[in-house]
């Protein structure tokens, strides 16, 4: 019979505003730890963009010695290979066609993750504004969705000591059985924000008003699309950002991955 805990984890008590999540753990089908040798753990994080998912994400797999894969990449990955490769991105059945030629490739090292297509560096061509714009739609195709959910299926099992994924359908879908969901929000004001600072690092400038708007416009298309939409999982830990600094939000990642593996 599952074993099923429920409590509230008080993460950092000494900061004036108290922060707390409430945990729902199933403990069914966990594995369990062996003495001197801890078990992999997988762990899921998904939300929409800008709540701080790769920046956790990283820096909780960097301190706890686990892998790290950033799924977004990948997507944004095989959309920037449509586009160099004459796709036509809005057309859903050209990119069903196109789905399997890509070779996309991951390193999970959170100190140095990478991306490939076709062996070629795509890290920074991932990060334009033609990719960002295409890849909702990309992404909707159930025949890439389902390419890309094999890789990172893939990916997770082959982690020897464990591995942080994120994304938006991890918990939903791709891993199902992880040991640890976790569900980021942050309100738009605070997402446009973090984006705005981003780009004005980059350009020295940065429209906060645009950047709200096309981060919404993407959550829409994200969450409302057919196959494997941005969803929280049933069994998410839910953590608002919004108040929150990302060593804040590291910690209480760490607290609850530790949490779970105690009680493994
Ligand atoms: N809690 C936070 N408070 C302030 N800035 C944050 C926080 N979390 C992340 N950031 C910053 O916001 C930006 C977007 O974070 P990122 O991790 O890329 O989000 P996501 O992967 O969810 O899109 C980055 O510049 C990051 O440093
Ligand atoms: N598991 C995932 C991850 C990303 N994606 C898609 O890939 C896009 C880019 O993801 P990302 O994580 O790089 O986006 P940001 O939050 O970093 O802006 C998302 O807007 C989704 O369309 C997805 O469909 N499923």
């Amino acid at each position: 019979m599952p074993v099923s805990v429920r409590r509230t984890v008080v993460i950092f008590p000494e900061h004036s505003r108290k922060v707390s999540v409430t945990v729902a753990a199933s403990l069914e089908g966990t594995t369990p730890v062996l003495p001197g040798a801890p078990a992999p753990v997988v762990v899921a994080i998904d939300g929409p963009s800008g709540t701080g998912k790769s920046s956790t994400s990283k820096a909780v797999a960097a301190k706890l010695g686990l892998s790290y894969l950033d799924t977004g990449a990948q997507y944004r990955a095989i959309t920037w290979w449509m586009l160099t490769h004459g796709v036509d991105v809005d057309d859903p059945a050209a990119v069903a066609e196109a789905a399997e030629r890509p070779v996309i490739e991951s390193g999970t090292d959170p100190s140095a993750p990478t991306i490939t297509a076709d062996g070629e560096d795509a890290g920074g061509p991932i990060r334009t504004p033609e990719v960002t714009a295409a890849v909702s739609a990309v992404s909707a195709v159930p025949e890439v969705r389902a390419r890309i959910t094999a890789l990172q299926r893939h990916i997770a099992d082959s982690a020897e000591r464990g591995i942080v994924v994120e994304g938006r359908d991890i918990g939903t879908t791709v891993l199902p059985g992880a040991d640890l969901k976790i569900f980021l929000t942050a309100s738009p004001e605070a997402r446009a924000a973090r984006r705005g600072g981003e780009l004005k690092a980059q350009n020295g400038q940065a429209d906060l008003a645009a950047t709200r708007q096309a981060l919404l416009k993407r959550d829409q298309a994200d969450s409302s699309r057919k196959t494997s939409p941005l969803a929280k999982a049933d069994d998410a830990v839910e953590v608002d950002t919004t108040e929150l600094t990302l060593e804040q939000v590291i910690e209480c990642v760490v607290t609850l991955i530790e949490e779970k593996q105690r009680v493994a």
